[in-house]
């Protein structure tokens, strides 16, 4: 019998996806033991963040992963759960869906002091290995690696509004689509 599939998922807003997402996901290949990474855009978000449409935030998640060897994916599950984007939700529909893979959330320490507001979070960690990495001015007890980047899709969408190009944080691929669709004032 064949050993389970790990799958990280890394779950966001992805408003635009860009180079922190991406190096997230090669360090959690590269050292968590897993075999994919999927990128999981929110349908609603759970805190109602306004965003560029998921059809389009998919689309750019999915440009981000076309060069990586097949382990690297876009889901779109969350547009399929239909609820109100509670990660736990999401999580329980997985499960159901693929119960021959073991699931394993990555989440930004960023995210720590949001986790009192998340819906059933013993829970989530009942039903996967939560990885809590070390963003970059988020310094946090129990994160793994070093800091990753300094960037952030806030910053992406403050720098394209005064008509900057950040070239150099957001995947050209992204930045493309982006340009092709008028996203984000482009
Ligand atoms: N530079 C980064 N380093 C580590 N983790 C990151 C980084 N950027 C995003 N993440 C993590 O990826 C997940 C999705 O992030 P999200 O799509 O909300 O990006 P963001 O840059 O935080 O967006 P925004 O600025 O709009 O809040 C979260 O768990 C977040 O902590
Ligand atoms: O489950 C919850 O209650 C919950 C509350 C807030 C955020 N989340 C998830 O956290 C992930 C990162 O969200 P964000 O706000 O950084 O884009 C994304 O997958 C959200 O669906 C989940």
């Amino acid at each position: 019998m064949r050993p389970p599939l790990q799958v990280a998922l890394l779950g966001g807003s992805f408003n635009p996806p860009h180079v922190g997402h991406l190096l997230a996901a090669h360090y959690v290949r590269a050292t968590q033991g897993v075999d994919e990474v999927w990128f999981m855009p929110t349908f609603v978000h759970p805190f109602r963040k306004s965003t560029a449409p998921f059809e389009d935030r998919a689309r750019m998640c999915e440009r981000m992963c076309q060069d990586a060897a097949g382990w690297l994916k876009t889901s779109r599950v969350e547009s399929e759960v239909g609820k109100d984007g509670r990660t736990v939700d999401t999580l329980e529909f997985l499960q159901a869906r693929y119960p021959e893979h073991r699931f394993a959330l990555i989440i930004g320490s960023d995210i720590i002091r949001d986790l009192p507001n998340w819906k059933d979070f013993d829970r989530i960690q009942r039903m996967a290995r939560v990885v809590v990495l070390n963003r970059a001015g988020y310094p946090a007890d129990g994160t793994v690696g070093p800091p990753l980047a300094v960037v952030s899709s806030t910053d992406i969408r403050e720098r394209l509004a005064r008509g900057e190009l950040p070239s150099d944080l957001v995947p050209r691929v992204v930045l493309d689509y982006a340009r092709e669709h008028h996203l984000y004032g482009l």
